[in-house]
């Protein structure tokens, strides 16, 4: 296969991450309509056409794609009515991964039963509540702590660690008030104790074998990313391990692009968690970490043009800028000071409202050393204000 340049891209989310994939699907002269629920979101702000409609209703989605008659639809959130992109598939028009890939990952349950059920990949023990009543008695069953969250959300929203009885209520009131749609449907998991958490990048292509990235390291809290590092520092036969499982889920999910496929890895084991089929937060460190950052290598996977190479280009870190309060005019202040250190870059997405711990920005830094790098990024991170 060889696709003709330009295509016609439409980005279903328009945040941060659509916002770099859309910067770098221009510099190929691609067309890209960036789709989101609210105007003036990041990706909006760099694409040729833009729309604000509810990506979970059909209607809105049909209405879209009508006008537009996208070549090829790409996905950058979750929450998206992925029955009809079936529908667009079926029409001829390409979805990335594939259709069936976004309905699998869209939910916590679908994709954990494909890899649990069907792929036999070990994953915390979890079990499902679709009732306070059934969360009792299924947190009884894994035991405690555990891990509280809506099968649909993102980024640790509706999420938390239970650590007894007496929290169940509580978590349960707090996931049902984040699930994103009109799902009441949670998933409990075991607390796992890792030594570290890493995302592996791995690029699906059409035409070519499965290729990965060097690991990233992560912290998180509340659920959401903090900083990420690249390279992680983990043993080789993890890596190998984990390469293995990213292929076996990544096969099962077929297509092209990048996928963030999200483990576990204790002192013993490489436990798989969940994985995004777009490109993922923690690895917005590929921006300064690596010749082709996560966005370049998904258009390239996804347009079926070469990926001859990917360098690693040493020790790297992001650390996220976060709002600390509810705003709709949006202004920063110490951008100068967080740039007078070598090595050093600040993203700042552009959004137009701002609430507690909402993403407004990442700093990058490149370090001697990984410990070096997240101090450099974190430091910078912390210089920028929203005012
Ligand atoms: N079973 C678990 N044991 C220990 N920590 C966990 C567990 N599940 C989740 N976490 C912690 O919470 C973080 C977020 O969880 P998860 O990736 O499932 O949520 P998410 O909302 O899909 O996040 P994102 O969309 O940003 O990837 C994990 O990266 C990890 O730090
Ligand atoms: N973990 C998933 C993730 O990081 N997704 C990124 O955050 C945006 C939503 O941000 P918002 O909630 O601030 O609008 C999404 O559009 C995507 O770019
Ligand atoms: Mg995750």
């Amino acid at each position: 296969m060889s696709i003709k340049l330009p295509q016609k891209l439409m980005l279903l989310g328009s945040g941060e991450l659509g916002k770099e994939f859309a910067i770098a699907a221009q510099r190929l002269g691609n067309y890209v309509v960036a789709v989101d629920r609210y105007a003036n979101a990041p990706a909006m702000q760099v694409a040729d056409a833009y729309e604000v409609i509810s990506m979970l209703s059909a209607d809105d989605l049909e209405a879209v794609v009508t006008k537009h008659q996208p070549d090829i639809i790409i996905p950058e959130i979750e929450a998206i009515r992925t029955e009809k992109l079936l529908e667009f598939e079926q029409r001829g028009i390409t979805v990335i991964p594939t259709a069936a890939a976004t309905n699998y990952t869209m939910n916590r349950d679908r994709i954990r039963e494909l890899a649990h059920q069907e792929l036999g990949i070990r994953t915390a023990k979890y079990g499902y509540a679709t009732t306070l009543e059934e969360l009792i008695a299924v947190s009884d069953e894994i035991g405690f702590g555990n891990v509280v969250k809506p099968v649909m959300s993102s980024s640790g929203k509706g999420q938390s660690v239970v650590q007894d009885k007496s929290e169940v209520e509580k978590a349960w009131n707090y996931a049902i008030a984040n699930s994103r749609g009109d799902s009441q449907k949670v998933i409990v998991e075991e607390f796992i104790n890792f030594e570290i958490e890493i995302t592996l990048l791995t690029i699906k292509q059409w035409n070519a074998p499965t290729i990965f990235c060097s690991p990233i390291g992560h912290r998180q809290e509340r659920g959401d990313y903090q900083e990420s590092w690249q390279p992680a520092l983990i043993s080789e036969d993890k890596i190998l391990k984990a390469q293995e499982i990213a292929i076996k889920v990544t096969d099962a999910l077929g297509g092209a692009g990048i996928f963030g496929v999200e483990f576990f890895i204790t002192k013993d084991e490489v436990i798989f968690s969940e994985l995004s089929p777009r490109p993922h937060d923690t690895g917005m460190v590929t921006l300064i970490s690596q010749n082709l950052n996560e966005f370049e290598l998904h258009l390239r996977a996804i347009l079926d043009l070469p990926i001859p190479h990917i360098e690693q280009l040493g020790a790297s870190a992001s650390a996220v800028i976060l709002a600390s309060q509810k705003s709709d005019s949006i202004a920063f202040s110490g951008v100068a000071d967080a740039l007078s250190e070598k090595d050093v870059d600040i993203k700042l997405f552009g959004k137009p409202s701002a609430h507690p711990y909402r993403r407004m920005g990442v700093a990058l830094a490149k370090g001697i050393n990984v410990q070096e790098a997240r101090e450099k990024a974190t430091k910078a991170a912390s210089k920028i204000q929203i005012i």
